[in-house]
């Protein structure tokens, strides 16, 4: 069991400073969604804990050392950073001989993830041919190729279609269900919602969530009831008398924020008004990872001037 642990991590480029004393575990046995804006920093986070980039201060530990210190590094973390990074010319199958070979990984690997990742049948086409889809699954079977512990993986649903997405998820779920550890960078909430057990957001380099799904969405998501009566505009008066900010919409549904459909019932009944319909709405990760992230997606990762 390995885990990944980012201790006080800071990089900077130049003036920009891309990932600001981010600290975090990220468990074995779980898929960890890892969530921010465009710049949030993602993506360099990765790469540092890839040891492709060298940290401004601070530390990425893999299973407690160093991804560079690990004899057999592709066998501990296997990444999908950059779908293209394939050489063109090659064969997808020629592609991870080579990588096995190199990384002293038995050879039967190539096909056993071939087939895994569905690219079994264009194994011998070069990869200049294949379409971003394809290419993004010859990008996982080169993730898995060493069998390994810790799996990173970029944005993996990339360019797939929506049979792909859902085998990268299922896949995601096995990896986490034997025991491994998953990290999966993403954009999409709604997304992530569907496979991930736990959350990191980042936001300007900086952490602005570490946790547990649920929990993520009980603490930031906020009341609201739906409700339609025979009468919308006398319902909306006696909300607002109540204290309340009722929006109606053209339909004559009306939605209110902070209530309970109990608070909402016992008003209408109070008027005389009938409920033909009364809904608690649970606001859906989308609403509360955009509530958490609203301040930082309005700015470019902060200059050091700025910090
Ligand atoms: N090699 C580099 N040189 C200069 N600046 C960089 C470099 N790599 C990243 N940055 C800057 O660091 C910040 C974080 O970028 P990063 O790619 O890590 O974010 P991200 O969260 O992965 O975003 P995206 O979702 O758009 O991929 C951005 O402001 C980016 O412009």
């Amino acid at each position: 069991m390995t885990s990944i642990d980012v201790l006080d991590l800071t990089k900077e480029y130049g003036t920009t400073r891309a990932v600001d004393r981010l600290t975090f575990r990220v468990e074995p046995g779980r898929v960890t969604g890892f969530l921010g804006p465009n710049g949030a920093g993602k993506s360099t986070t990765l790469r540092l804990a890839l040891g492709l980039d060298r940290p401004t201060s601070g530390s990425v530990l893999i299973g407690g050392r160093m991804y560079a210190d690990h004899d057999e590094p592709l066998r501990l973390v296997g990444a999908l950073l950059d779908a293209q990074a394939a050489h063109g010319a090659r064969t997808a199958r020629d592609h991870l001989l080579a990588l096995a070979v190199s990384n002293r990984i038995p050879v039967r690997r190539v096909d056993d993830v071939l087939e895994q990742a569905g690219i079994a049948s264009v194994a011998k086409r070069r990869i200049k041919t294949f379409s971003l889809g394809m290419r993004q699954r010859l990008g996982i079977a080169a993730a898995l190729l060493g069998d390994p512990e810790v799996v990173l993986l970029d944005e993996p649903s990339n360019g797939l279609d929506p049979e792909g997405i859902i085998w990268i998820r299922e896949l995601m779920r096995d990896l986490a269900r034997a025991g491994r550890t998953v990290l999966v960078s993403s954009h999409l909430m709604n997304e992530t919602a569907t496979f991930a057990d736990h959350l990191v957001v980042l936001g300007r380099g900086r952490l602005l969530a570490d946790t547990p799904m649920p929990q993520f969405i009980a603490a930031h998501s906020v009341r609201r009831v739906r409700v339609r009566t025979t009468d919308p505009e006398r319902l909306s008066a006696a909300l607002a008398r109540a204290g309340h900010t009722p929006v109606l919409a053209d339909d004559g549904r009306c939605s209110v924020d902070g209530v309970t459909a109990a608070d909402v019932g016992i008003l209408a009944a109070a008027e005389g008004l009938p409920v033909l319909e009364l809904v608690d709405e649970r606001a859906s990760l989308e609403d509360a990872y955009l509530a958490l992230t609203a301040g930082a997606a309005e700015f470019a990762a902060p200059s050091l001037q700025e910090a």
